[in-house]
């Protein structure tokens, strides 16, 4: 469950007094998601999410992430806003996390896309690059080729317990990758963590683009290859499910231009992907408490995505 900071009812009245959207009616701790803590809030006149930011999120980050919630939701994408207090701060400190009082938006995310929802949400990615070619702030990925260099090395041989062998075996994956790594594609803000449990939905329809906290300055189409990665496979990673896949990407392309360059480069981009998010899950794997109450994440259902790609799944 990912509720790493408690805050007590005192603290929670006393942060909503700060702000005109009623009084506390109830909290809940949301179990799904590794990265922050999230309350679902319901006062006397609607109900939020209330965000404390955790390990990964910086808060000299939180500006330029709102920035870019106001910037989508303002050209009419389903995105939540951080709402301003009374005197108009939006980034609040509560039980000494940085926190957010955020948007509800309604909707579920789906476990097993079908192509059809894969081609709204894709479709939802194309219209917010839409919006993104707009938007003029940066900010550096953390986590690009170079901040794949580094949590390897700091994974380091402990990799091997995850796996025997898996400590050399993606020390070339990684050297393949990089040295294949596009260098003219167009680059401009983009999410960097489009999951399926961060779109919700309600039938076939996108209601919600969520968790904007990975958001950078990076190759464009790499936000596509990420979302592949993520959609066209089952959890395990061990299945690849084509038609998703081709949904997804065609559902991008029908909402915003897709060079053959930047589609041709989707594999070596998909790759990439696959290596980030097997080592963000490795690092959290391996240093993760045993008793923590969050679910970790399984790095070998990325590196089995990373086999498929690299055996030419897209
Ligand atoms: N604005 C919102 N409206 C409705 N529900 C939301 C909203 N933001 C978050 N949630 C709910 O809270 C859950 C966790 O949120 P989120 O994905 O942002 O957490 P996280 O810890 O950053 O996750 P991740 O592991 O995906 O990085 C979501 O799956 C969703 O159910
Ligand atoms: N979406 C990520 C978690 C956030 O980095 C994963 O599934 O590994």
């Amino acid at each position: 469950m990912a509720v790493y900071t408690t805050v007590s009812a005192e603290a929670l009245t006393a942060f909503l007094a700060k702000f005109d959207h009623g009084a506390l009616v109830s909290a809940k701790g949301i179990a799904e998601g590794v990265e922050n803590s999230n309350y679902l809030v319901d006062t006397t006149t609607g109900r939020f999410i209330l965000t404390l930011y955790e390990k990964r999120v910086s808060a000299d980050d939180l500006p330029f992430f709102l920035a870019l919630l106001d910037h989508l939701a303002d050209d009419g994408n389903p995105v939540p806003r951080a709402l301003p207090d009374r005197s108009g701060v939006a980034i609040h400190e509560l039980a000494g996390r940085p926190a957010c009082l955020i948007e509800f938006l309604p909707g579920v995310s789906v476990t097993q896309p079908t192509p059809v929802q894969a081609r709204a949400a894709g479709a939802a990615m194309g219209a917010m690059h839409d919006s993104l070619s707009g938007f003029a702030a940066t900010r550096p990925n953390t986590l690009g080729p170079d901040g794949w260099r580094d949590l390897h090395a700091r994974c380091g041989a402990d990799l091997d317990a995850i796996h025997p062998g898996l400590f050399t075996d993606t020390a070339a994956a990684l050297e393949t990758v990089i040295a294949r790594w596009p260098t003219a594609l167009p680059v401009a803000a983009i999410h960097g963590d489009l999951f399926p449990d961060n779109v919700l939905m309600l039938d076939d329809r996108v209601t919600g683009l969520i968790d904007f906290y990975f958001a950078c300055t990076d190759i464009r189409a790499y936000d596509l290859a990420v979302m592949h990665t993520a959609w066209a496979f089952d959890g395990t990673g061990a299945r690849f499910d084509a038609d998703v896949g081709t949904a997804l990407v065609e559902g991008y392309a029908s909402r915003f231009a897709l060079s053959g360059a930047e589609r041709a480069a989707l594999p070596v981009l998909a790759q990439g992907a696959c290596l980030r998010f097997m080592l963000t899950r490795a690092w959290d794997w391996l240093n993760t408490p045993a008793d923590a109450l969050v679910t970790r994440k399984d790095p070998l259902a990325y590196w089995r995505r990373y086999q498929a790609y690299a055996a030419g799944a897209l």
